[in-house]
């Protein structure tokens, strides 16, 4: 039986926008109101999707939610037809008008939280969407995740689907961004990683001030016990709450890993050299810990840059590569920490740099991108093949993003009520070419 870790991306959706809604996004705030290309940033999507299917991975599409989100205008008392909610919502309250436009789904590192089969109690892959309570744009999210989730993970032999958690801060859950799994090899029992910010029921313990800790404790171990996983097989960390201070609004913004390796900032955590031994007994297999020093790279640039923010991937010689946003390659410092890192004897052999700047303009690197799940041959088998890339539905997503997405769309854009008929239309054929079936609202 053979095992992978397959990268399921977000399709970044035709309303593409930077509209400044994430406090404590480092890079949302400093970008709003920028104009975006919905195309352009779809497309710089696809080719990295593309590129890791082409290096032997599999790689999957994950299809982005309607916007604007009418049906949430109309529980919040905007009236009328379709195009009168929208002009009514965006002259009454642009702010509220932009959050439900957000083309924020495409991050699907906050989709879900996924355990692998070998990890759970019942033999299962778990899936919990996210709840992503601390952004009201994002909260409009998880019941569409959790549909489109189940269109493509189908067979309930092999598939559990959980609701997402309570849709209140207690349980803010931002998904797999919080969360990574170590393992021998991806079919082995692992141990997760679960990362959070804060606790909710404890205000005695550590919490940024300023900018919010969007995961709790409490939503973590609520995730691990709807999974099934042990005590044996997590390890709960907290982030240092200096670094959320600094931007690093998810864990996935300052450490990455994969199998037997984590590669950290110095400072991503607290009481990391415990935590770090408790996971390596846990998993007992002998961890890479590359970590990186404040001296080295400081957490300003670790933010700027999102030298963590990417994707560390194995390829089939054993070899890991490290798939890394083009701003890491323009940073000197960044540049020459990786050239010295590969030539180190660490299982990371290479890195190779992407364009990915339309996400990034939203405080979206490469990891933000993508949601991983680890499975067998079986697993795989009983996925929704629609959704696995490969070159033909390459060609047909590329045309279909050419023949639906706008070049340039701008905050005041948004209003125009064709946007809304353009975005259901193309969602309408998307679910078609990845025979999702009636996901949407607009088609219920
Ligand atoms: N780190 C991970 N895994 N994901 C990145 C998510 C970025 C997203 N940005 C936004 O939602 C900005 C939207 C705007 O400002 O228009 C967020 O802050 O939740």
């Amino acid at each position: 039986m053979k095992h992978y870790e397959a990268n399921f991306d977000g399709l970044v959706g035709p309303t593409h926008n930077y509209a400044g809604l994430s406090y404590g996004n480092v890079a949302s705030l400093s970008n709003a109101r920028s104009v975006s290309s919905p195309r352009s940033a779809a497309k710089q999507g696809l080719k990295k999707m593309k590129a890791l299917h082409d290096m032997g991975l599999v790689q999957g599409v994950l299809a982005p939610q309607e916007r604007p989100d009418v049906y949430a205008l109309r529980r919040l008392g905007f009236q009328g037809t379709d195009a009168q909610v929208l002009s009514t919502a965006y002259k009454a309250s642009p702010a509220i008008f932009q959050a439900v436009c957000s083309a924020s789904s495409m991050w699907t590192a906050n989709a879900a939280t996924v355990s692998a089969s070998a990890d759970t109690a019942d033999g299962r892959v778990h899936f919990t969407p996210a709840n992503l309570t601390n952004k009201f744009h994002r909260s409009l999210e998880p019941e569409v995740t959790g549909r489109i989730l189940q269109a493509m993970f189908k067979n309930p032999d092999y598939f559990q689907h959980h609701t997402h958690l309570p849709d209140n801060e207690h349980f803010g859950d931002e998904g797999a961004a919080n969360h990574t799994r170590f393992c021998q090899d991806y079919g082995l029992e692992g141990v997760e990683m679960f990362v959070y910010g804060r606790y909710a029921f404890d205000g005695s313990k550590p919490a940024p001030k300023k900018y919010p800790a969007r995961q709790t404790r409490e939503a973590s171990e609520a995730v691990a016990r709807l999974h099934g996983l042990t005590d044996a097989s997590t390890v709960f960390v907290q982030q240092n709450p200096e670094v959320i201070e600094q931007g690093v609004f998810h864990n996935d913004v300052i450490a990455v890993g994969n199998q037997n390796v984590l590669f950290y900032h110095q400072e991503a955590f607290l009481n990391t050299e415990a935590k770090l031994a408790e996971l390596e007994q846990k998993l007992q297999v002998p961890m890479h810990f590359i970590e990186v020093p404040t001296e080295q790279v400081s957490v300003a640039e670790a933010v700027k840059t999102y030298m963590f923010n990417t994707q560390l991937v194995t390829l089939e010689n054993g070899r890991m590569v490290i798939i890394a946003p083009t701003e890491c390659e323009e940073s000197a410092i960044v540049r020459s920490y990786f050239e010295e890192l590969v030539s180190k004897d660490t299982p990371i052999k290479e890195v190779r740099y992407f364009d990915v700047k339309q996400s990034m303009r939203n405080g979206g690197g490469p990891a933000c991108l993508r949601l991983r799940v680890a499975m067998n041959d079986a697993e795989l088998g009983a996925v929704n093949q629609a959704c696995i890339m490969s070159d033909a539905l390459f060609e047909r997503l590329n045309s279909w993003v050419d023949s639906h997405y706008r070049d340039e769309l701008s905050t005041a854009d948004l209003a125009d009520p064709q946007l809304l008929v353009e975005s259901r239309e193309a969602l309408d054929e998307l679910t078609q070419i990845l025979q999702l079936g009636s996901v949407y609202p607009f088609q219920r």
